[in-house]
């Protein structure tokens, strides 16, 4: 059964949202993981954060846990992404779901718009197009981001991905079980709450926006870069709780630290995680929300598209992002901070009031800024 050719589904949004998961016949292809390579790190010498890196393999043992644990106290203050090892993912697994991503952004861009994502109303779930024309200097991106594999989620999906589902499937749950579940155990040392405060809030058989996100990023001339200072997208904090970016080796993602901006170097055996809005909300600014952006790669590795594949993994979500009551937060008398927190707001609302926002930005309703995201806190820029 091919889900894709309906021709009445709405460009402005796909809404036409299937209740339940179809029976789907998972015909894998594996003439379409032919040839995919990384392409060829950068020649040129750049300054790279100093990050550190877990090795969650260790999490295992209560010594383990204590050690990783001391690690974390140690650099959370320090806004920065971290590496994570030992996380049990194959590299033949991760560059299947590179060729998946290649193959379906090299569908017919007709054929990607039958799933687009309905992001005016703050849903990021299908495909999003890169923008042309002068919109194209602030979005040079296009997005397929699927949700969790839950029946909430069924929906119309291109046949390259109803062929691989299983396999994407498992890919996400790895993700969710091995590798986010014990991070979240062990941020909650963090805070001293209980191990499982964060995971309880993070079941994959819940309600949420959760996903797993194939990007593309296309070639653009040193003049169309030139004229947004080599930055696209611009500098932010994700919305979601832990944000893990799989190896690619083309160098444009950067980090804000107290020295300024950094590249973030990436390793084949290793997944670069940021902490992301709901951590820093949960803890009153404690955990931050990692500042990064991405800008124009260097001359070596300009000239080709760059694929990324990142999981956005997200609290509930009826959950609050209200702050945990903590015996750390107590002693450093920021339990009771009214910083920037969005009172009452949830996980799910949070998130779509960022992706809304976002979408009238790249769209350009807005020119930069409209203020206020939700709930009285307001956007930041960090450009
Ligand atoms: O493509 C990347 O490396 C990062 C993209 C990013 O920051 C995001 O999608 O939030
Ligand atoms: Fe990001």
């Amino acid at each position: 059964m091919f889900f894709g050719a309906s021709a009445d589904i709405p460009l402005e949004g796909n809404e036409k949202i299937l209740q339940d998961e179809p029976d789907v016949q998972c015909r894998n292809q594996p003439q379409i993981f032919r040839g995919m390579e990384y392409p060829p790190g950068t020649k040129y010498d750049l300054e790279y954060a100093d990050l550190d890196a877990l090795d969650i393999s260790r999490l295992d043992t209560l010594e383990g846990k204590q050690e990783l644990a001391a690690k974390v106290s140690s650099f959370v203050s320090k806004n920065a992404f971290f590496y994570v090892k030992g996380h049990g993912l194959t590299g033949d697994r991760i560059k299947r779901q590179y060729s998946i991503a290649r193959e379906l952004f090299n569908l017919p861009l007709e054929e990607k718009l039958h799933y687009l994502a309905n992001t005016r109303a703050g849903d990021f779930r299908g495909y999003k197009p890169r923008s042309t024309g002068e919109l194209g200097a602030r979005d040079n991106d296009e997005r397929y981001n699927i949700p969790k594999l839950t029946p909430e989620h069924g929906r119309l999906r291109p046949q390259l991905i109803h062929d691989h589902l299983e396999e994407i499937k498992d890919f996400s749950l790895h993700i969710h079980d091995q590798i986010l579940v014990p991070l979240l155990q062990l941020f909650a040392y963090i805070p001293e709450i209980d191990e499982d405060y964060f995971v309880s809030r993070h079941r994959y058989e819940a309600k949420g926006l959760e996903y797993l996100s194939y990007m593309q990023y296309l070639p653009r001339t040193e003049a169309e870069d030139a004229a947004v200072n080599n930055i696209c997208p611009r500098g932010h904090a994700d919305y979601n709780a832990l944000t893990f970016l799989f190896h690619q080796p083309v160098s444009d993602l950067q980090v804000q630290t107290p020295d300024g901006w950094k590249y973030v170097k990436s390793f084949e055996d290793t997944i670069i995680v940021n902490v992301a809005d709901a951590l820093e909300f949960w803890s009153r600014g404690y955990l931050k929300s990692t500042v990064h952006r991405v800008i124009r790669p260097p001359p070596d590795q300009a000239d080709k598209p760059r694929l990324s594949l990142i999981y956005f993994a997200r609290p509930e979500a009826d959950i609050e992002l209200a702050p945990v009551q903590s015996p750390l937060l107590q002693r450093l008398g920021l339990q009771s901070s009214t910083e920037d927190v969005p009172r009452g707001v949830t996980a799910e609302e949070w998130a779509r009031a960022r992706i809304a926002k976002d979408h009238r930005f790249r769209t350009g309703v807005v020119q930069k800024g409209e203020g206020e995201i939700i709930a009285g806190v307001q956007e930041k820029f960090y450009d």
